[in-house]
C-alpha cells in the first residue's frame, strides 16, 4: 500500500490544467483568474474630496478666517474654474477638488451665512483629499492564478475590467454503483438505502469550482457499469463511488480495466479510504472512491479537492492543515494514517467517540479531521496534533 502523500503525487500527475475562457465579470465570483489582468484606468482618476465641506487653499486656513463661496463641486459634476485667494468651493464626498484648492474643511468646522463661511477653531492638519491614483494606477496588475473573492470582483469592476480570463471549470462525472442504492426522494425497498455521498461530493467539488454531472446509479453488473462509464465520456475527471473493495460485486476495477483504464495505484495506507484506486480512462483522470459514505467524503477532501485545485491552475498542494492541542488523551494509531472526525472547542481538539466510516451523522457534526500519522504513539492532553478543517 502506498502512503497518502505518494497517492496524492500520482493523482496530481493524472491532472492537467484546464484551458482558459473569458467570462463576464458578473459570473466570475469563485472562478480562478488564469492570466494577470491590468487596470484599464487610474482610481481615483482625479484628486477627490473624502468629506462634505468646503475646498480652500491650505495656506489660508486659520481660525475665524472668512471665505467667499464661489461655486460647487459634486460627485460627477466638477467645479470648472480655478480657486483664487479668499475663495471657497462647496464640495461633497467623492467630488473632484477644484484647481487651486489643496484642502477641504469639513462642514462641521464652518459657519455659513449666505455666500460667506467662517472657519471654526477645531481644524486639524488633515486635508481630507484622496490623491489621484491613491487606490491604483492604470496598468496596475492583479496577479494570477487567484480564486476571485467578492473583494476581487469589486476591484476588477473598479479597474473597468468587464470580461475576465479564467480557467474553465473541470467537468467531473460522479458515478455511484450498487444494487442497494436509490436516489433521494425515491422509494427504497427493504434492502435498499439512499445514495448520499454522491450528493455530498457534488456539493464539495462544486464549492471548489468544478462542474459536476451526477450519472445514473450503476447496478452491480458489468453491463450497467460499462453503460455508466460510457455516459462519463467528455468529462475531465471521473469519480466512482463504491464497488472498490474485494467483494464478488466490487466490479469497478475489472470493468474500468476492460475499458482500457491504465491504473496508477490501488489501496492507500489510510483510514478511512483504504480501497482507493486511480488511473486514466480515455484521456480523463479517474479516481475510484470507497463506498462507505464517510470514506468517500474524507477521500473527497484529502484527494479530489486538491485535484480540482490542480486542474484550476492553483498548484499541487495537499488539503491545508493547521495544529491544535489535544483536549483529551488518545491511544496509539495503527499502520494506516487516520483521519479522525473531531470536534474543536476552547480546550483544543477531541476525536468523536465513534469513528466507523458509515456514520454520516458524526461527519456532519464534526469540525475537523484530526490527522494521525501511521503508527503514531499514544498522545496526552495538550500535545499538538495536525488537523484539516472541514
Ligand atoms: N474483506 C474485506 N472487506 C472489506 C474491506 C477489506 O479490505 N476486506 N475493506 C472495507 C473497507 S475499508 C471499505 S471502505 C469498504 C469499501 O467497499 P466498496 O468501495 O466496495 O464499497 P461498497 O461495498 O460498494 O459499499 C460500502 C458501503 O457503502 C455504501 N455505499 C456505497 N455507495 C454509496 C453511496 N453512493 N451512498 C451511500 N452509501 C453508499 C454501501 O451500501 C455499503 O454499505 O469495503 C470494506 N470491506
Ligand atoms: O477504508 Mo474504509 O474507507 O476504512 O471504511
Amino acid at each position: 500500500m502506498i502512503t497518502v502523500t505518494q497517492a496524492l503525487e500520482q493523482l496530481f500527475s493524472l491532472t492537467t490544467v484546464m484551458p482558459v475562457e473569458e467570462i463576464a465579470l458578473r459570473d466570475a465570483h469563485g472562478r480562478v483568474l488564469a492570466q494577470e489582468v491590468n487596470a484599464k484606468r487610474t482610481q481615483p482618476p482625479f484628486a477627490a474630496s473624502s468629506m462634505d465641506g468646503y475646498a480652500v487653499r491650505r495656506d489660508e486656513v486659520e481660525p475665524d478666517v472668512m471665505f467667499k463661496v464661489v461655486g460647487e463641486s459634486a460627485a460627477g459634476h466638477r467645479y470648472v474654474g480655478t480657486l483664487r485667494a479668499g475663495q471657497a468651493v462647496r464640495i461633497f464626498t467623492g467630488a473632484p477638488v477644484p484647481e487651486g484648492a489643496d484642502f477641504v474643511v469639513i462642514q462641521e468646522d464652518v459657519t455659513r451665512r449666505g455666500n460667506l463661511i467662517t472657519l471654526g477653531h477645531n481644524i486639524d492638519g488633515k486635508d481630507n483629499i484622496r490623491p489621484a491614483g491613491g487606490d491604483f494606477t492604470q496598468g496596475q496588475p492583479l496577479a494570477a492564478p487567484r480564486r476571485l473573492r467578492p473583494a476581487d470582483i469589486a476591484l476588477l469592476a473598479s479597474m473597468n475590467i468587464a470580461r475576465v480570463p479564467v480557467f474553465r471549470k473541470p467537468i467531473v462525472a460522479i458515478l455511484a454503483t450498487g444494487d442497494e442504492l436509490v436516489q433521494p426522494g425515491e422509494a427504497p425497498n427493504q434492502d435498499q438505502i439512499i445514495a448520499s455521498n454522491t450528493y455530498g461530493l457534488a456539493a464539495m467539488l462544486e464549492d471548489m469550482g468544478a462542474q459536476t454531472r451526477l450519472l445514473p446509479i450503476a447496478r452491480d453488473d458489468a453491463a450497467s457499469l460499462r453503460r455508466s462509464f460510457e455516459l462519463a465520456r467528455g468529462s475531465d475527471l471521473i469519480v466512482t463511488i463504491g464497488g472498490a473493495s474485494v467483494g464478488d460485486h466490487d466490479l469497478v476495477a475489472p470493468v474500468a480495466a476492460e475499458m482500457g483504464m491504465e491504473q496508477s495505484f490501488y489501496k492507500v495506507a489510510m483510514r478511512p479510504g483504504k480501497p482507493l484506486m486511480a488511473g486514466r480512462l480515455e484521456g480523463a483522470a479517474m479516481i475510484g472512491l470507497p463506498g462507505n459514505p464517510v470514506s468517500a467524503m474524507v477521500c473527497g477532501c484529502v484527494f479530489v479537492v486538491p485535484m480540482i485545485r490542480a486542474m484550476l491552475g492553483l498548484g499541487h498542494h495537499p488539503a491545508p492543515e493547521r495544529t491544535l492541542p489535544l483536549a483529551q488523551d488518545i491511544p496509539a494509531n495503527g499502520p494506516r494514517e487516520h483521519y479522525m472526525r473531531a470536534h474543536i472547542s476552547q480546550d483544543g481538539i477531541t476525536p468523536a467517540p465513534r469513528q466507523d466510516s458509515s456514520l454520516l451523522s458524526v461527519l456532519a457534526t464534526a469540525d475537523a479531521l484530526l490527522v494521525r500519522p501511521a503508527n503514531a504513539p499514544a498522545q496526552r492532553t495538550g500535545e499538538i496534533v495536525r488537523l484539516i478543517d472541514i
